[in-house]
C-alpha cells in the first residue's frame, strides 16, 4: 500500500536504509580482479525482481532475524534488509565478498552481521536471541533461514539440517524455523515427488518425513550470472511438529538408504541389504508381513506410512537382537548402476 509520500512500504524501507546498489556483473569482475565471473565458479542472481520473489516466499521476514547462507555478493541479502527484517546475519565461505557485504553493513543501522564460515560447520544456535524462542509444538518462530547456495553444498546441507531438526539442534533449539533454499530443479522435484513419482527417491522420504516441503517456483537457468546448465527450483520447508516416522534419524536412514538402494526391484531386495545373509530370508519376510506391506511394490511406489511400519518393524527386530545395528551390507557398493546420483555425482 502506498504511504503519504507515494512510496510503498517496502520502497521506504529500502529508501530508510540507503543500501548501496548491487555490484554489476562487470563490477564483479573488476572488484575480484577475473577475467570472467565464471572465476568465481558460483552463479550470482542479480535480478532483483527475482531475489525478493525468493524472500517473499519464505513467508513473511519483516520484523524477524533472518539468517542468509552464502550471500555472495548480496542480492538476496539486500532484499532480505529491503522487506524489513529486524535483523540479518549471512554466513559466507569466501572472503572476496566481504569488502562488498561490509559496504551492505555499513548501510544497515546495525541490522546485518556478517559470519566468516562454512554452514555445513556452522551452528547458528548462538546467533539467535533466546527472546525468540517458541515451544516446538506452538507457533513458527520469527526467524527464518534463506540461501541460494551452491548445487554441491545445498543438497548435504539439507541432509544435516533435517538430522539437526530431528535432534532440535543448531537452528531448531529455536523452534520450528522455516527453510528456503534453491536446488536445482531435478533436486526441488525429487524433495516433493509423491509416491509413485518418477522422481521419488530417498531425499523425498528425508525430507517429506521431518518437513512440509513445497516447491514454490523455479527460475530458468538464464537468470543465473554465470548461467547453470539447468534451472533451479526455490523450495521451502516447514518442520513438521511429529516426524511421519518417530524414530531415530540414523536408523530411519539407513532403512530408506538400503530399501532404494535397489530402486526398479522389488523393496523387499533392498530390506535384505539390512541382514546377514544367513537370516536374509526369515528377517525380511517378517519384516514384511509385521509390517504388512507389501514386499514386491517398488521402493518409489511406498507410501511414507509404509516407510514408518517397516522402520517400527526394523526397530523391533534390533530390539531382539541388538547386534544387527551394526550390521551394514557391502552389497550395494558393488550394485551401482540401482543407485541414483544427481547430476553434481551425489548419491541420493
Ligand atoms: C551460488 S552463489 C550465490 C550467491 C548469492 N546468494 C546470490 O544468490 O547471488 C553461492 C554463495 O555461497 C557461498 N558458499 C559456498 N559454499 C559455502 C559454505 N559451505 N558456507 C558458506 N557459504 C558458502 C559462496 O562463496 C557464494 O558466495
Amino acid at each position: 500500500m502506498a504511504g503519504r509520500a507515494g512510496l510503498t512500504a517496502k520502497q521506504a524501507a529500502a529508501a530508510h536504509l540507503r543500501l548501496p546498489p548491487l555490484p554489476s556483473t562487470r563490477d564483479l569482475v573488476k572488484l575480484y580482479k577475473l577475467r570472467a565471473v565464471k572465476q568465481l565458479s558460483q552463479n550470482f542472481l542479480m535480478d532483483h525482481k527475482l531475489t525478493s520473489k525468493i524472500v517473499r516466499s519464505s513467508g513473511r521476514v519483516r520484523d524477524c532475524h533472518v539468517c542468509e547462507v552464502g550471500p555472495g555478493p548480496g542480492g538476496i541479502t539486500r532484499s532480505i534488509l529491503e522487506q524489513g527484517a529486524a535483523q540479518l546475519t549471512v554466513i559466507e565461505k569466501d572472503p572476496r565478498f566481504l569488502p562488498t557485504l561490509e559496504m551492505l553493513k555499513d548501510a544497515s543501522k546495525g541490522k546485518l552481521d556478517i559470519e566468516l564460515g562454512d554452514v555445513l560447520s556452522f551452528n547458528m544456535e548462538k546467533i539467535f536471541s533466546s527472546d525468540l524462542r517458541q515451544p516446538w509444538d506452538g507457533h513458527l518462530p520469527k526467524i527464518h533461514l534463506i540461501g541460494n547456495l551452491p548445487f554441491n553444498v545445498a543438497t548435504p546441507l539439507i541432509i544435516r539440517w533435517l538430522k539437526d531438526i530431528s535432534l532440535k539442534h543448531n537452528a531448531w533449539v529455536n523452534g520450528r524455523v522455516c527453510m528456503t533454499l534453491t536446488f536445482q530443479l531435478e533436486v526441488a522435484q525429487r524433495m516433493v515427488a509423491p509416491p509413485g513419482h518418477v522422481q521419488r527417491c530417498r531425499l523425498s522420504i528425508m525430507c517429506q518425513n521431518w518437513c512440509h516441503v513445497v516447491h514454490k517456483f523455479t527460475i530458468p537457468g538464464r537468470a543465473f550470472v554465470p548461467k547453470p546448465d539447468v534451472d533451479v527450483g526455490i523450495v521451502h520447508f516447514i518442520p513438521r511438529i511429529e516426524p511421519q516416522i518417530p524414530l531415530d534419524f540414523g536408523l530411519v536412514e539407513k532403512v530408506i538408504r538400503c530399501i532404494f538402494s535397489f530402486r526398479q526391484k522389488y523393496c523387499k531386495r533392498g530390506a535384505g541389504l539390512l541382514f546377514p545373509e544367513s537370516q536374509r530370508d526369515e528377517l525380511v519376510e517378517k519384516m514384511f508381513t509385521v509390517a504388512d506391506v507389501n514386499p514386491t511394490l517398488r521402493p518409489f511406489q511406498l507410501a511414507l506410512s509404509e516407510f514408518n511400519r517397516l522402520c517400527h518393524t526394523y526397530a523391533a527386530i534390533l530390539e531382539q537382537q541388538p547386534s544387527l545395528e551394526k550390521f551394514n551390507s557391502r552389497e550395494r557398493k558393488i550394485i551401482k548402476d540401482d543407485v541414483d546420483y544427481d547430476s553434481d555425482g551425489n548419491e541420493i
